[in-house]
């Protein structure tokens, strides 16, 4: 499966070098970059230790790369544009935005938190990023707010069958959002308002729309422009504020990253994305060696550019990704020759057999087990994937 990564931010937060940052790689020879003619996807790549040095291998990637251990597997990073300028003036977010966001599966929100662009991305001093922060998260909420209220305006004018749950209206009503019954049912629980919705009032119908909002529009804060002299003080004042502690915030600066694929480009730097250290390889002026001398102190300070690192945190961290290997118990090779070729994304709670199924998807009720490949141990259907797994499926076909 492949996963979707939304980048949103108003103007001038640096979206669009965050953006082309991460979509710009220097793929070494081989590997095939899926092509688009949407230039607002691009091919972005999360980092995964790779198994095959673990059997004495070296892969063959057949999507994305593999370098020094590390393997980049493909993922697509879809600009989302449309946070516009008079948004937070009531004319809300666009519908495009909107349908543009339920295509995507987890945020990465770019704030600015150099403080230097007001709420329309027009220059200003003295800026507060929670404030862009705030206005987003608000915005969808009364969103979500708006489809709740119209599943429960159906559920009590009856213009459902009657032994219908409100979950289930629930669920149907907000189907875009990609909700299941049973989700709701745990969102309710926990916003802890009973199951009868004419008991809820305004704000315990806000309170189950931005649970709902927070479960289907998982989102990373990444923290841009870090590199900026008031972005530090931002920073520590709102990882420690208790009303933002439900994010997850990357520190970041995607002038760094673009900076640095630009000379690794040119073929004036070594660089491997999202690690801590480069080194200079080629000619180059005295004001360019100092502009990389000062992303290296910024890289040294927070140990990346923090570009990579926001799409991973999106990914694994808070959308609970599972990365597997499918391998061979009697050898990593495939019968093409390629060792662990793949290297597969499944969502969170995946099992052996729905990893079979993401495999081969005909293997109707002919999944029979799967095979450990590091430890030789049958795994059952209901075996929960765990991070890295390197596993062989056996068929009755
Ligand atoms: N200091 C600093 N400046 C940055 C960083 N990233 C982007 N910028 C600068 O911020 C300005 C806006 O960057 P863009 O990438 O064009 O921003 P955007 O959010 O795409 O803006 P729009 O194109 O208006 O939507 C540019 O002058 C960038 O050079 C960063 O990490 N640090």
């Amino acid at each position: 499966m492949s996963y979707r990564i939304g980048l949103v931010g108003k103007p001038s937060v640096g979206k669009s070098t965050f953006f082309n940052a991460a979509t710009m790689n220097d793929v070494p020879e081989g590997a095939y970059p899926f092509t688009t003619i949407d230039p607002s996807v691009g091919e972005a790549y999360v980092r995964v230790e790779c198994a095959a040095p673990e059997f004495g291998e070296t892969c063959t990637p057949s999507v994305g790369y593999c370098e020094d251990g590390t393997r980049f597997v493909p993922t697509k990073l879809v600009d989302v544009a449309g946070l516009i300028p008079g948004a937070h003036e009531g004319a809300g977010l666009g519908n495009q935005f909107l349908s543009d966001l339920n295509e995507t599966d987890v945020l990465v929100h770019v704030v600015d938190f150099s403080g230097e662009t007001d709420i329309e991305g027009e220059p200003t001093e003295g800026h507060d990023p929670r404030d862009d922060i705030d206005f987003l998260e608000t915005e969808l909420d009364q969103w979500y707010l708006s489809v709740l209220g119209k599943g429960i305006e159906r559920y009590e004018t009856g213009y459902t069958t009657e032994d219908d749950d409100i979950e289930e209206e629930l669920a149907e009503q907000m189907s875009a959002f990609r909700i299941t019954e049973d989700e709701i049912k745990r969102l309710i629980r926990r916003v802890d308002i009973g199951f009868d919705p004419g008991e809820w009032d305004d704000d315990d119908r806000l309170e189950l729309a931005r649970e709902i909002r927070r479960e289907t529009k998982p989102m990373v804060i990444a923290a841009n422009k870090m590199d900026t002299p008031e972005a530090q003080e931002n920073y520590d004042e709102i990882t420690s504020d208790p009303d933002y502690e439900h994010l997850t915030m990357v520190p970041a600066s995607a002038h760094a990253e673009k900076a640095l694929k630009s000379a690794a480009e040119a073929g004036v730097v070594e660089y491997t994305p999202g690690t801590s250290e480069f080194e200079i390889v080629g000619d180059i002026s005295g004001s360019q060696e100092a502009g990389l001398e000062q992303i290296r102190e910024f890289i040294d300070e927070y140990g990346a550019t923090g570009v990579q690192d926001a799409l991973e945190a999106a990914l694994f961290d808070v959308l609970g990704v599972i990365p597997v290997f499918p391998g061979g118990a009697n050898g990593l090779g495939n019968e093409r020759g390629e060792v662990l070729p793949d290297c597969y994304l499944l969502p969170p709670n995946s099992t052996a057999e729905d990893f079979a199924y993401s495999l081969h998807s005909d293997i109707g009720e002919g999944f029979l087990h799967a095979i450990d490949c590091r430890s030789n141990r049958q795994r059952g259907a209901s075996y929960d994937l765990d991070e890295r797994d390197v596993l062989e499926v056996i068929t009755t076909n």
